[in-house]
C-alpha cells in the first residue's frame, strides 16, 4: 500500500470547512511538493496526514510503522525556555554519537550547547531537519522548510533534502513557495486551495487552467523561463521524465534552484 492513504477528508476548524474532498496517496521514495495561496489549507493537510489534527470525515491511513519525520512550518519556542539544541535532539533518541553525526549532517556541528530560543532562523530549521532525520523516517513532512533563509541558505536546505532522500530513499512530502524547487525536485504537485484543484507532474500542473488562475502570470513566467533555461538539457518524450531526471541530473547547481525568478 501507500505510506499514506486519504480518502474523501474533509476538515473542519470552526465553523469552517478548511479541506473538503481529499484524495491523497504517497508512496515510498516518491518526492511530492503542495503548492497553493495562504489559507488554502496547506499546513492543516500536512497535520491531518500525519496524524496530527483528526479528519472531520473520511480516512486516512498510514503504513503500519510508518517513521515519521516533522518539520513544522513554525515551532513557537520561547526564548526564554532553557532547552539545548542537544536535549531537544534528545526527545528525538538516539545515541549521542549519532546526534552529533546528525547535526553534522545538516550543517549545524557545534550547536549543540545552544540554547534553541537564541538560534537564527536558519540554524533552527536545520535543527529542525536533524530532529526530523533521527527517527530514521519513511517520510519527511515539510512545511516551508526555508522559511526565513536567505537564498544560498534555502538552497543549501533544498540540497540537503535532496541528498537524504537520495541517501536514504525516504520519501518527501512538503509545502514549497519556490517555484524553481517545486519544477526541479518534484515527482508530483499537489495544487490546493481548500481542494485539489490539480494534480500531477510539474509540467502538468503548471499547464493547468486551475493553476494559472490561482498563480496568474507570475508564475506563468517563471515557468516558462524555468523551461528556457533547461530545454537543451533535456530530449526526452516525456516531459515529465524531464522534470524528474532534473534533479538528479544536475545535482547541486545553484541555478536550479534559485535565481530567475
Ligand atoms: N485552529 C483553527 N481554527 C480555525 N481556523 C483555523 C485554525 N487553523 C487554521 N485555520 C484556518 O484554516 C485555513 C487553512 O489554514 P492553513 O494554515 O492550513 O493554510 P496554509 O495554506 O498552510 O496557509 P499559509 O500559506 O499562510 O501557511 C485558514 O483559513 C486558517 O485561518
Amino acid at each position: 500500500m501507500s505510506l499514506i492513504d486519504a480518502r474523501n477528508v474533509i476538515v473542519r476548524l470552526g465553523d469552517a470547512e478548511v479541506l473538503t474532498d481529499i484524495d491523497f496517496r504517497i508512496d515510498r521514495g516518491e518526492i511530492v511538493t503542495i503548492v497553493g495561496p495562504n489559507g488554502s489549507g496547506k499546513s492543516t493537510l500536512l497535520r491531518v496526514l500525519i496524524g496530527a489534527e483528526a479528519p472531520h470525515s473520511g480516512t486516512v491511513e498510514r503504513e503500519r510503522g510508518l517513521r515519521i519525520g516533522y518539520v513544522p512550518q513554525r515551532l513557537a519556542v520561547d526564548r526564554t525556555l532553557p532547552l539545548t539544541v542537544g536535549r531537544f535532539l534528545r526527545l528525538s533518541g538516539g545515541t549521542a554519537e549519532r546526534r552529533a553525526d546528525m547535526l553534522a549532517r545538516v550543517g549545524a556541528s557545534g550547536l549543540g550547547d545552544r540554547q534553541l530560543g537564541a538560534l537564527s532562523g536558519g540554524q533552527f530549521q536545520r535543527v529542525m531537519l536533524a530532529q526530523a532525520l533521527l527517527v530514521g523516517p519513511d517520510i519527511l513532512v515539510l512545511d516551508e522548510p526555508t522559511q526565513g533563509l536567505d537564498q544560498p541558505g534555502e538552497a543549501a536546505l533544498y540540497r540537503l533534502i535532496e541528498d537524504v532522500h537520495a541517501e536514504i530513499g525516504c520519501a518527501v512530502l512538503m509545502v514549497s513557495h519556490d517555484l524553481h524547487v517545486v519544477m526541479s525536485a518534484s515527482d508530483r504537485v499537489i495544487c490546493l486551495n481548500g481542494h485539489i484543484c490539480c494534480e500531477g507532474t510539474p509540467t502538468v500542473v503548471s499547464e493547468a487552467p486551475e493553476y494559472r488562475a490561482l498563480f496568474g502570470l507570475g508564475t506563468e513566467g517563471a515557468l516558462a523561463l524555468y523551461r528556457h533555461e533547461h530545454s537543451h538539457h533535456h530530449h526526452h518524450d516525456h516531459p515529465h521524465d524531464a522534470a524528474h531526471d532534473h534533479a538528479h541530473d544536475h545535482h547541486g547547481s545553484d541555478a536550479d534552484r534559485t535565481g530567475a525568478a
